[in-house]
């Protein structure tokens, strides 16, 4: 109504004043201005074109380059919220208390009460891994030395005699020898020509016939328990230092050598090209010290076991020549190890082998083995393996050593050095190396009888026609590694062997115990 008033006042001016008034109303009447592109709709509002400049400078543009601030809060907002709205929504946290509180009580199952939670005892994995154990590892706790004696005679109603048990000190002595390091597989030879110089580590051999159970002696002696030992396998036990074994006979095939124990000390080659005397060593003196450590490389271990390969079935009549060859020639061989099957018992070629080692005077212990196959070791582990090895049945272990003195005592007739006591050991060993319900039946006690024959650590027990072995002739390791003082560095070729074990004295006087 008041624009109708105004427009009859402007038409009742006279015309130059109306035209004057309308040019004055053009110039302030009101001007459409564009929103801001920025937003999705186009927004229309009628303002001043003052207001309008002021819109123009707050559009996106410029908002964009002068108004930063608010574009990140407003999209920063949302994803706070949404980052919030997990945090918020707290429901999911008694979620994740729920599921940690089920994982606290497994931890603390053995000691929370069973009955409370009796679902959850029987799904954890504690539970299963009890039940594993058993059938994983040794069940039954086996004899670590497992040995016995002649009787005085041949009379066949006498019977086989437990031997008394070996010290501790000689079984953590002849063990620690074994295990204290990994072993070593140092070489195979194909022919004993092809056998590296040694004269100074003790060598002993391992002999028996095609699948006796050799190279699976060995690696129980370094410490593999039960089915490891009988089970090793290509190149994995080859870098484990192990024996590599088989099912099937005649799977050695070369004389293969395996270090044991610590290095002794060797001092480096001497740069002042002066002798003991401070004299100056002629050129011809030089050259003969030069081929001579050429020749043999360092010791690398205190002791060296050579597996052969097996005799009889599946066997070369090649393997036999060369180890012919290897016992009549071989200088540091300290004796052989001949393994006999508790099953099969003493067979021709083994009383051939026999013959062979009496013949090139090589000392000899007799080992079972595979003893697992014939008796139940439930009675050995509850103390009556003995009273069960002496009785007469057919197949006793017990029964099988009368068998072996028999063969023993007929084949030393034939000499006069390599008699009972002094050429074989009387001491029939008993093991079950393979054995994968039994993991160790006899074996530190087959440590102990080849580190003996070694030299290398002397048997307590005061057995009466027991020779001790000779002082200084070979070297003797009768602590761990780790003692630095033990011995004084020396030169190579002047390496002064220390005297046998005498056991470890603890502070109280006594003699350490050791566990097996
Ligand atoms: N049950 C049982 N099995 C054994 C024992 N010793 C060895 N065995 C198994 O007898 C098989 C032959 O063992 P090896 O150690 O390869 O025999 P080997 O005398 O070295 O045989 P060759 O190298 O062929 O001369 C393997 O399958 C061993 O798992 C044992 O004490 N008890
Ligand atoms: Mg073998």
């Amino acid at each position: 109504m008041t624009n109708q008033r105004a427009m009859a006042s402007i038409l009742a001016m006279p015309p130059n004043l109306r035209c004057l008034v309308l040019r004055q109303l053009a110039t302030s009447r009101p001007v459409a201005v564009a929103a801001p592109i920025s937003s999705s709709v186009r927004l229309f509002t009628s303002t001043t074109p003052n207001e309008a400049r002021q819109r123009i400078r707050a559009s996106p543009t410029a908002r964009s380059a002068t108004a930063p601030k608010p574009s990140p809060t407003q999209s920063a907002k949302p994803k706070d919220i949404q980052s919030e709205k997990p945090k918020q929504q707290q429901p999911e946290k008694p979620k994740a208390t729920q599921q940690a509180k089920p994982q606290q009580k497994q931890t603390e199952k053995s000691t929370a009460k069973p009955a409370a939670q009796p679902k959850d005892t029987t799904t954890t994995a504690p539970a299963k891994k009890t039940t594993k154990k058993p059938t994983g590892g040794p069940v039954e706790k086996a004899p670590s030395s497992f040995s016995f004696l002649p009787p005085p005679s041949n009379d066949p109603n006498q019977l086989a005699l437990p031997a008394p048990p070996p010290t501790g000190n000689s079984l953590f002595a002849a063990t620690h020898i074994f295990t204290c390091q990994k072993p070593y597989f140092m070489y195979a030879a194909p022919r004993f020509l092809n056998f590296p110089v040694n004269t100074h580590v003790p060598e002993i051999c391992i002999l028996g016939r095609s699948n006796v159970g050799k190279s699976t002696l060995i690696n129980a002696l370094s410490g593999a328990a039960g089915a490891a030992a009988g089970r090793a396998h290509g190149l994995e036990a080859r870098r484990a230092g192990r024996a590599i074994t088989s099912a099937q006979a005649g799977s050695t095939k070369t004389m293969n050598a395996y270090g044991f124990g610590p290095p002794p000390k060797v001092a480096p080659p001497k740069k002042e090209a002066e002798d003991d005397d401070g004299r100056l060593k002629s050129r011809k003196e030089k050259r003969e010290e030069k081929n001579k450590f050429s020749k043999e490389k360092k010791p690398t271990n205190t002791l060296i076991l050579v597996d052969m390969p097996g005799y009889g079935f599946n066997s070369q009549a090649e393997w036999g020549k060369e180890i012919a060859k290897y016992l009549e020639k071989r200088k540091m061989l300290k004796g052989a190890v001949v393994l006999i099957d508790s099953v099969a018992g003493v067979k021709k070629d083994d009383r051939a082998v026999l013959g062979m080692l009496r013949d090139a005077n090589v000392k000899t212990t007799i080992i079972l083995t595979k003893a697992d196959k014939i008796d139940s070791l439930e009675s050995y582990a509850q103390g009556e393996w003995q009273g069960k090895m002496q009785r007469k049945d057919k197949g006793s272990i017990g029964d099988m050593c009368i068998k072996v003195w028999e063969e023993l005592r007929k084949i030393e007739e034939q000499s006069l050095t390599w008699v009972e006591g002094k050429g074989w050991e009387r001491e029939v060993w008993v093991t079950g190396a393979g054995d994968p319900r039994n993991a160790g039946l006899g074996i530190a006690g087959a440590r102990l009888a080849i580190a003996k024959m070694a030299g290398i650590v002397r048997d307590e027990r005061a057995l009466a026609d027991e020779e001790a072995p000779e002082l200084g002739s070979v070297p003797v390791t009768t602590k761990p590694a780790a003692t630095p003082t033990a011995s004084k560095i020396v030169p190579f070729d002047q390496i002064v062997w220390a005297t046998p074990h005498q056991g470890t004295p603890n502070t109280k006087g006594g003699r350490e115990k050791a566990s097996f």
